[in-house]
C-alpha cells in the first residue's frame, strides 16, 4: 500500500463517472471516488508483497507424507477487466527432511498473491514456486477453482462456469499416483 496514490485513483473514478454520463456531484456519488480508492488500496495490497516471506519461518517435524490444506477461500481481480474472480485454493506438499511451514502461511501466500491484478494461472504458479523455493519440499501440488465475474456479468455471460488450474512441482510433475492421492482427498 506504500506506493498507492489514493488521490490519483479518486480523480480517475470521478472521470469514469463523468465519462459514463453520471453526475459525480450528486449526493449518492459524492464519497464514491474516496471509497473506491480505499477499496483498491485494500484489494491490491499484495502489490508490494512477496508471498515467499511467509515461508521464512519453518518448523521441524518428522512428517514425510502429504500435508494438504484445502478449501482456502480467496478473491482476486482479473487483470483484463478489473472485476473479481473468486473461489478456493487447495495446496498439497510433501516436506523434505521434516521442514514444514505453518498451516496458515499457505493461506496467507494465496491471499497475498491474489491481492493484485491477476490471472488465475499466475496465482497458482506463484504459490507453488514460492513453496518450492523456500521449503525445498519433495513436491508441491496447487489446485485453484474459481468463478470469473468477467465471464458472468458481461461478455460470454456464463454464470457458474468454473475454471480449474493446477501446478505440479517436484514429484507431482511425474507421479500420477501421488497426484491421484490428492484428487481423492479433495473429493
Ligand atoms: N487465462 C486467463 N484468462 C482470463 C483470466 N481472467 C479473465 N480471462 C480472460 O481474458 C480474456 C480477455 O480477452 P479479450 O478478447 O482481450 O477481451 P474481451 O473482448 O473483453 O473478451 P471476452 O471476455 O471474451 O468478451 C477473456 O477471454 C477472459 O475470459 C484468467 O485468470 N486467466
Ligand atoms: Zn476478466
Amino acid at each position: 500500500m506504500s506506493q498507492m496514490d489514493l488521490e490519483k485513483i479518486e480523480k480517475a473514478i470521478t472521470m469514469i463517472l463523468e465519462a459514463v454520463g453520471e453526475d459525480p456531484g450528486r449526493e449518492g456519488l459524492l464519497d464514491t471516488p474516496k471509497r473506491v480508492a480505499k477499496m483498491y488500496a485494500e484489494v491490491f495490497e499484495g502489490l508490494d508483497k512477496d508471498p515467499r516471506q511467509y515461508f521464512e519461518t519453518v518448523f521441524h517435524e518428522n512428517h514425510d507424507e502429504v500435508v494438504l490444506v484445502k478449501d482456502i477461500p480467496f478473491h482476486s481481480m482479473c487483470e483484463h477487466h478489473l472485476v473479481p474472480f473468486f473461489g478456493h485454493a487447495h495446496i498439497a506438499y510433501i516436506p523434505r527432511n521434516g521442514v514444514v511451514a505453518g498451516l496458515s502461511k499457505l493461506a496467507r501466500a494465496v491471499e497475498t498473491t491474489a491481492k493484485r491484478p491477476q490471472l488465475q494461472e499466475r496465482i497458482t504458479s506463484t504459490v507453488a514456486n514460492a513453496m518450492m523455493e523456500m521449503l525445498n519440499p519433495i513436491g508441491v501440488y496447487v489446485i485453484i477453482e474459481a468463478e470469473h465475474m468477467c465471464m458472468t456479468m458481461r461478455g460470454i455471460k456464463k454464470p457458474g462456469a468454473k475454471t480449474v488450474t493446477t501446478v505440479a512441482r517436484g514429484i507431482y510433475e511425474h507421479d500420477d499416483v501421488k497426484r491421484a492421492e490428492i484428487l481423492s482427498l479433495l473429493k
